[in-house]
């Protein structure tokens, strides 16, 4: 039987092409969930074996829902990372094909998409009110249900397809190589490809606020010679101005230089807590023989 995999739905978002990628449709069942708590809880609960979130965007940052869901309400592993290229595309209902750009009234989407666009968005329809909604595809979908209003979306090429919608432009995202890091949490993931690097996520507290604590923090692993690739602070949510540290380092935990800095790190009085240590794969497209466009609706594309 194949395994269940939750992700952030409905179909067509970047998260779903993240799910095809680590969890070929062959060998998984892609479960769409309305919203990144909803994912994580589902593989929380123990309902789904294997769940997928996107975790950092290239423009725009980190998507701090999934950051603070991981650390706040739910306990499961990051078992695996994908990252996959980024293209925005705006879409309106077909009976709307005609209409100048400028006339739309309102835009759809998930506010990760809306800021990759933001001075598309000025130059081209600039007295839209923006609307969010849980994910791209969401946009898409209701976008392409009603055809009374001028509403546009942003999403993926897909969920412009899936949903019936006519594309107006493409690769509206204000900045090149847009590229999102998406993680697997749960069970772990069957290797099946050699993965690009190996990384260790962990929640670092600092015992207390003085001058060069964190920077003790960072000496530890200078000294083991481990890199990081991310180092990023997040509200304890307690008392303004008190943080903890999301760190990223280029190594596996039982890797001994890894076991000596965390050593060093606890002695200083931090509490550490691992997140996960995991394979990272790159973005090669899915090796699924069905592309989502063929599946369903007929793409409307002007380019
Ligand atoms: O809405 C989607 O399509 C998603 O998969 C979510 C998400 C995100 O949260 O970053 C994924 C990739 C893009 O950066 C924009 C939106």
């Amino acid at each position: 039987m194949k395994e269940p995999v939750a992700y952030l739905g409905p179909r067509g978002t970047f998260t779903h092409e993240a799910a095809r990628r680590m969890f070929p449709e062959e060998h998984y069942l892609l479960h769409p969930c309305d919203s990144i708590p909803d994912v994580l809880t589902a593989v929380d609960s123990g309902e789904t074996p294997y769940g997928v979130v996107p975790v950092e965007n290239a423009i725009e940052g980190s998507v701090t829902l999934t950051l603070d869901w991981l650390t706040h309400h739910v306990d499961v592993p990051i078992t695996a990372e994908v990252v996959v290229p980024i293209d925005q595309c705006l879409f309106c209902h077909p009976d709307h094909k005609e209409t100048e750009l400028s006339r739309f009234t309102r835009i759809l989407s998930h506010p990760q998409a809306v800021a990759q666009c933001r001075e598309y968005l000025r130059q081209h329809v600039p007295d839209a009110v923006v609307s969010y909604v849980d994910s791209t595809a969401d946009a898409a979908r209701r976008v392409g249900s009603q055809g009374r209003d001028r509403w546009l979306a942003i999403g993926p090429r897909s969920a412009g397809a899936l949903y019936g919608l006519y594309q107006r432009d493409a690769a509206i995202q204000d900045y090149e190589n847009n590229i999102t890091r998406f993680i697997a949490v749960g069970k772990t993931v069957p290797e099946r490809k050699q993965p690009r690097c190996r990384k260790t996520s962990l929640l670092l507290s600092l015992p207390e606020d003085y001058p060069g604590a964190l920077y003790n923090v960072l000496a530890s692993f200078v000294r083991q010679g481990i890199n990081l690739s991310r180092l990023e602070s997040r509200p304890t949510k307690k008392r303004l101005g008190t943080y903890r540290f999301f760190i990223d380092a280029e190594k596996e935990i039982d890797d001994l230089a890894m076991k000596q800095a965390m050593d060093e790190i606890r002695d200083r009085g931090c509490t550490v807590r691992l997140l996960g240590s995991y394979p990272c794969f790159s973005g090669e497209s899915s090796n699924s023989s069905e592309s989502l466009d063929n599946r369903d609706h007929g793409a409307y594309n002007h380019r």
